[in-house]
């Protein structure tokens, strides 16, 4: 039975109540009574309107599904568009007007480049994500795709020195394109060395030359005369050309270099929200818990890799020294966001005084900023906001009252704890229709504190599809991309932020690369990101965050900015055209299962886990065998695709079922190696999983907003409740 303390006005879980008092409170100067008065206050004084806002929610897409009813098959823009003005879904534009955050990190306000997304439930990969700042060129071209298998260049057992020889190949082309010397190659050079504040570069024929842009150098480790890292820039972004003349690959190098490391993820979400699992009070205290060493600096894990076991720890910063002899420090870790949830959810971990579970948002605001007290207090070299700030995503925002209630909230966080106002600052997801078609007045409600706009493409596409239920069947899921409705979310989304002043404060933000696998194909697409005004984009793991980084410096993001603020804004229209399928009875029955099997698969592979495992963000195989990165955002996009062909006929009952039957037993085969795994096709009828998926799928249509977590959570209290 879970044991509540009465503190105050609220009912805690008592393991919270012990994890905010022995683990939390020591080292601040906020005592226990005070952070208990100060949740109970804040809890009721922002639950009500936040239950408030969500019967608003439900409320507008009451009124938006009997306006769809009503016109199947007549959809005219210009008449959806007054109505919504009607109804209050489209508000008023105000005047225009400029951010004025200040002080925001330079990661966030002058850099461009990757930004890292890792569940922050998972301490071993939370500390690879917070240590990706820095990634090894060499290690990300080899282990992917990005270097082909031809040739003899096939990734083996023992290293391939043919293999080798093109990422070699790779790395020099990279520092000739972007860091040229002198009417000659890097593949020519035989040795670097700091001569006369100069990188010099001894060629083979016995002559030397240098950078054709001598300001690139930054510093350098080791002797002037043999370093061991050469520090050099470009576009803001560093890279350290690493040279050991004794190691594998240094030795057979003519200029004894063993790797080419990149800034990378320059950002990193420590996502508190759709990749994990977190639905009771001990869930959430892990995931807590994981953040509090991120910020303390001390989280550490235990790896085992091939036989070796190691301790996971947050890297320390690199000394270099600079072209005067003096010493500087280079940060070594990605500055840490933590992604909060939404305003949906609610959690049984604190009960207020009407016996309501407290809103989960409210909660983490307040026990997040209360954890990064941690870093604010700091000087130690594991700091994370050099500046002082505590960076926190909101996520699944409908619209500018929700933003602005956000923003009063963190107003009283920031009360609660001390803290200047708006040193909480805010990344907001642009991944509800409501924000995207509001998203100028979304901006404003959070003007002095904003960071981030984000295109989260894959809760938009699950808000399109969720949104226009009723109004008839959507294009098949492979099509969604090239609707003219996300061309433009997309486009719009960089014009707004352009036009509200973010170049050079704020990151205006691009979606996730979902095929963490496919880095070729990430090296082709991705570049689109920062071409489209994006001063950062997602990507799902520190290889892909390296990887990407180079995209930052082919493209200058900032002089892209300039010119794309020049166009005209994009068609408000064009986003609100609903990507209706034209003619249903084009679609063969192959394709129809083809693509319901496809939805079935992702949706069980990821649901399975979620609930049985605890696991929130997976990779698995589509139909075609292709690993995709699923979470609860392309959760919501399978559920409700299957959800609105359901509606509309395209699909029946039966032959859904049918479908979720035959892909749980490819979903089981392709577990059978974990021992935790339990089948779901041995038991169809006792299986949580596969109960959670059917609800998914044929309750989709009432489920708010199409979201996924209220089953989700449902589900996985019940299995938690079995296990004990
Ligand atoms: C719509 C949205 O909201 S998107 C944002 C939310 N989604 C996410 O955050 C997903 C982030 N990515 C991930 O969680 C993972 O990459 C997955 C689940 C997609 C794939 O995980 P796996 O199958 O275990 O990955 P894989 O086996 O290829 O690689 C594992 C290795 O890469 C590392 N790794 C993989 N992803 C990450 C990451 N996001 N951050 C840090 N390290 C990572 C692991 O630490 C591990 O290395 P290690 O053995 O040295 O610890
Ligand atoms: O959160 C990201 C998304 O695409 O959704
Ligand atoms: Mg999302």
């Amino acid at each position: 039975m879970t044991v509540y303390i009465q503190k105050g006005l609220l009912k805690v879980n008592a393991d919270l109540v012990e994890f905010i008092q022995k683990e939390v409170l020591p080292g601040l100067q906020v005592s226990e009574v005070h952070f208990w008065d100060s949740l109970s206050k804040i809890t009721h004084e922002f639950g009500p309107e936040n239950r408030a806002l969500l019967a608003k929610r439900l409320n507008l897409q009451e009124q938006i599904d009997a306006w769809n009813v009503a016109h199947q098959g007549k959809f005219e823009v210009a008449e959806y568009k007054s109505f919504l003005m009607d109804i209050g879904y489209l508000v008023p534009e105000g005047e225009d007007f400029k951010i004025t955050t200040r002080n925001v990190d330079k990661e966030v306000s002058t850099k461009a480049g990757p930004q890292l997304v890792v569940p922050a439930a998972n301490a071993r990969f939370s500390l690879n994500a917070a240590n990706a700042r820095w990634g090894s060129l060499y290690d990300a071209l080899y282990g992917t795709d990005v270097i082909s298998d031809e040739g003899g260049a096939e990734k083996t057992a023992k290293h391939n020195p043919i293999r080798a020889a093109k990422v070699i190949a790779y790395g020099r082309d990279f520092l000739d394109t972007h860091f040229p010397l002198a009417n000659a190659s890097h593949k020519q050079v035989t040795g670097y060395e700091i001569s006369d504040k100069q990188l010099s570069a001894k060629l083979a024929d016995g002559t030397s030359t240098q950078l054709v842009n001598a300001e690139q150098l930054l510093g350098y480790q080791g002797e002037q005369s043999a370093p061991s890292s050469i520090l050099i820039n470009h576009n803001h972004l560093r890279v350290a050309i690493e040279i050991d003349r004794e190691s594998l690959i240094g030795k057979s190098d003519a200029a004894g270099i063993k790797d080419i490391t990149l800034e990378s993820a320059l950002t990193n979400i420590q996502d508190f929200e759709d990749s994990v699992v977190a639905v009771d009070a001990n869930e959430k205290i892990h995931v807590y818990r994981n953040w509090l060493g991120l910020m303390k600096g001390d989280l550490s894990e235990t790896i085992e890799k091939g036989g070796k076991v190691s301790q996971r720890i947050l890297k320390a910063d690199k000394i270099y020294t600079d072209l005067t002899g003096n010493d500087f420090s280079v940060k070594a870790r990605s500055l840490l966001f933590c992604r909060n949830v939404g305003h949906l959810m609610t959690n049984p971990a604190v009960i207020d005084k009407d016996g309501l579970e407290i809103q989960e948002g409210i909660m983490d605001a307040l026990v997040s900023c209360l954890i990064a007290l941690h870093d604010i207090n700091k000087t130690s070299f594991h700091s994370n906001s050099v500046n002082g700030n505590i960076y926190i995503v909101k996520p699944k925002m409908h619209g500018p009252e929700e933003v602005a209630f956000a923003n009063t909230l963190f107003d009283a966080v920031e009360d609660a704890l001390g803290l200047k106002r708006d040193t909480i600052k805010i990344g907001v997801m642009d991944e509800e229709r409501r924000t995207t078609v509001n998203l100028k007045e979304c901006i404003r409600a959070v003007k002095s504190r904003i960071v981030f706009i984000n295109t989260g493409f894959l809760d938009r596409t699950g808000d399109e599809i969720h949104t226009s239920m009723l109004l008839g069947p959507i294009v098949p899921k492979g099509e969604m991309k090239s609707q003219p409705w996300i061309q433009a979310y997309e486009d719009w989304n960089v014009d707004v932020g352009l036009a509200c002043g973010f170049s050079g404060v704020a990151q205006i933000g691009k979606g996730m690369w979902a095929i963490p696998d496919e880095m070729a194909d990430m090296m082709e697409q991705k570049i689109a990101h920062p071409l489209s005004g994006a001063n950062t984009a997602w990507v799902p793991s520190p290889t892909g965050a390296t990887l990407h980084a180079i995209h930052y410096h082919q493209v200058d993001v900032y002089g892209r900015q300039a010119d794309l603020a020049q166009r005209a804004r994009a068609n408000v229209d064009d986003i609100l055209t609903v990507p209706l399928l034209k003619n249903p009875a084009e679609l063969t029955p192959e394709a129809i299962e083809k693509d319901l099997n496809n939805n079935a698969q992702g949706l069980l592979g990821y649901v399975v886990r979620w609930v049985d495992l605890g696991m929130g963000a997976s990779k698995v195989p589509n139909i075609d065998n292709i690993g995709l990165m699923e979470d609860r955002a392309t959760l919501r996009i399978s559920s409700q695709h299957i959800c609105n062909w359901l509606e509309h006929n395209i699909l029946t009952e039966s032959q859904v079922r049918a479908s979720l039957e035959k892909m749980a037993v490819i979903v089981d085969q392709q577990n059978e190696h974990d021992p935790k795994y339990q089948a779901m096709s041995k038991d169809f009828d006792n299986s949580l999983a596969f109960k959670a998926a059917l609800d998914l799928v044929f309750k989709g249509k009432t489920q708010p907003n199409g979201y996924t977590e209220p089953l989700l959570h449902e589900y996985r209290a019940k299995f938690n409740e079995a296990q004990k």
